[in-house]
């Protein structure tokens, strides 16, 4: 984080190695800032709940497997209404914005983000920031009332539009500061979080009463410490339709082979919990795990294997899978994204071209393959039931701190609570599958491929808690979507 002594994670530590890693206060950096009742109290829906209001010292481990001698662990602030709030609701003057690619749910939580302002907390202020990031300084606002985006939770993409690059941070603060903006909602990714993190930085340097609150999205589910992300329960649901056709497509022929490709740039969560769920899949193929073609244990012996035995086989890769592989045979372009996100090459493609080339080659066993990539297809559709609630939870989790004068923090959902996690813990690595976990152990039992890992690497020594580090500096979690 900046250079700002300020800007330092707060931390506030208890008996029994209790450490609660906070999120900023509005009143950190702004002093008597004057307080007022939680309209809720006063709301007929909610006044009947028994302890609607959280106790402000509530907090939700990071960690909840425990041994009878572990210290009690990082905790994150729990989230939830307050009693006492630090906006007036005709004070309030709030945008919300979505930033970089899609992912199912994006306009329920805009819905829900307004609807919460509106009805929850009497908020009649709401902005919608066109196309992203630059949409601050380089387009016209859109009003959002509850009428407006009464139904856009039944459409796929967001109605805010959406947008990589064009984050120059002190042009998107003189925007808030100019349009007299209070409290702004970023939904968006890693480098969206990253970007909202910068922006509360300058926000506070100004000293400015405006809260800046991250509600993460990724259709990889790359974010870390989060359960998971939106969007992302109905990706793998969508993805088990490219599957079937592609199991269907394979068995219909003699030595039928489906290829389906999927998103995850560089995780593979998505790949690997819709093959487990769809069950016809008989090798799935992650940036995680590294794979080879030729030779005892490659994936082509794995293939004519399948083949003899079944007559048919499907293959899952996510697109950042084998992008060494790729790169080896084809010139790599190294270009990269508005973003900055390098561009990857077709792996689905590539790796069917190359199984094409093998059969024909050796001419032992003639094969028919069928590629299909349905990855924008997924991203584009409304988000499933259960993502539409994880949605409106997340929303109002996100305007119930913003309200209650938190700032500096992303709503997310950790061991299935409402947390607000400070920007730093989101932002600092990206949460990738563990080929050393469970799950990934599950998921070689069910499709019996090969697990392509060279065992030197997995030694006894490796304990349960200390995963393979297959990235550099990561700092893995047993608990989040893995186990
Ligand atoms: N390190 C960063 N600092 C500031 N802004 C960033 C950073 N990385 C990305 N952004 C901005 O965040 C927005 C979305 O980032 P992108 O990587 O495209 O998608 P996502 O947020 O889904 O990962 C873009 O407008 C981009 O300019
Ligand atoms: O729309 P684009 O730029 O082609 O983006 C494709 C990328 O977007 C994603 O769907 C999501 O990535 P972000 O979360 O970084 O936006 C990736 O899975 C995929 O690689
Ligand atoms: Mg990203």
């Amino acid at each position: 984080m900046g250079s700002n002594l300020n800007s330092k994670p707060k931390l506030v530590s208890g008996t029994a190695g209790y450490v609660l890693q906070d999120v900023p206060h509005l009143t950190d950096y702004i002093l008597n800032l004057p307080t007022y009742t939680n309209p809720l109290r006063d709301n007929p829906a909610y006044s009947v709940v028994k302890q609607y209001f959280v106790n402000v010292d509530d907090s939700v481990p990071e960690r909840i497997t425990v041994h009878s001698d572990s210290p009690r662990g990082i905790h994150f602030r729990r989230a939830g209404p307050r009693q006492k709030v630090y906006f007036d609701a005709d004070e309030v003057r709030a945008a919300i914005v979505t930033c970089g690619g899609l992912c199912p749910g994006l306009n329920t939580v805009v819905r829900e983000l307004v609807c919460s302002l509106y009805h929850m907390y009497g908020v009649k202020k709401v902005i919608g920031i066109n196309g992203g990031y630059k949409g601050f300084y380089a387009r016209n606002t859109i009003n959002l009332t509850p009428k407006s985006v009464n139904d856009i939770h039944k459409r796929g993409g967001t109605v805010l539009g959406s947008s990589r690059g064009g984050h120059v941070t002190n042009k998107i603060v003189d925007s808030i500061q100019d349009r007299g903006i209070n409290q702004v909602y970023i939904i968006g990714g890693d480098g969206t979080q990253r970007g909202a993190s910068a922006i509360f930085e300058e926000v506070r340097k100004r000293g400015l009463k405006v809260a800046i609150v991250g509600i993460p999205k990724t259709i990889d589910n790359d974010i870390p410490v989060i359960d998971k992300s939106f969007g992302f329960d109905t990706a793998v649901e969508e993805a088990q339709r490219a599957i079937n056709a592609a199991h269907v497509e394979a068995e219909s022929v003699e030595n039928g082979i489906g290829v389906v490709k999927l998103m995850g740039r560089y995780s593979g969560f998505i790949a690997m919990h819709a093959t487990l769920a769809s069950r016809d899949v008989d090798c799935c193929l992650i940036p995680e795990s590294p794979f080879y073609l030729e030779g005892h244990g490659g994936l082509y012996d794995y293939i004519e294997k399948t083949l003899k035995e079944n007559g048919h086989m499907v293959i899952v890769i996510a697109e950042g899978a084998g992008q060494e592989l790729v790169s080896e045979s084809i010139q790599s372009m190294n270009k990269q994204d508005e973003s900055g996100n390098k561009l990857l090459q077709d792996v689905g493609l590539w790796i069917s071209q190359r199984i094409k080339d093998y059969f024909a080659k050796k001419k032992t066993m003639s094969i028919t393959l069928k590629y299909i990539d349905p990855t924008y297809m997924i991203r584009a559709v409304p988000s499933n039931a259960s993502d539409n609630v994880y949605c409106t939870l997340l929303a109002q989790s996100a305007v119930h701190g913003a309200m209650a004068g938190y700032t500096g923090f992303t709503s997310g959902l950790v061991h299935g609570r409402q947390t607000y996690i400070p920007f730093y813990r989101i932002i600092e690595r990206q949460n990738h599958v563990v080929i050393t976990d469970r799950m990934w152990a599950r998921l070689l039992s069910s499709t019996n491929q090969p697990s392509f890992v060279n065992c030197k690497c997995v030694t006894e020594e490796t304990k349960e808690d200390e995963p393979l580090k297959l990235f550099p500096d990561e700092n893995c979690s047993d608990e989040t979507l893995v186990n």
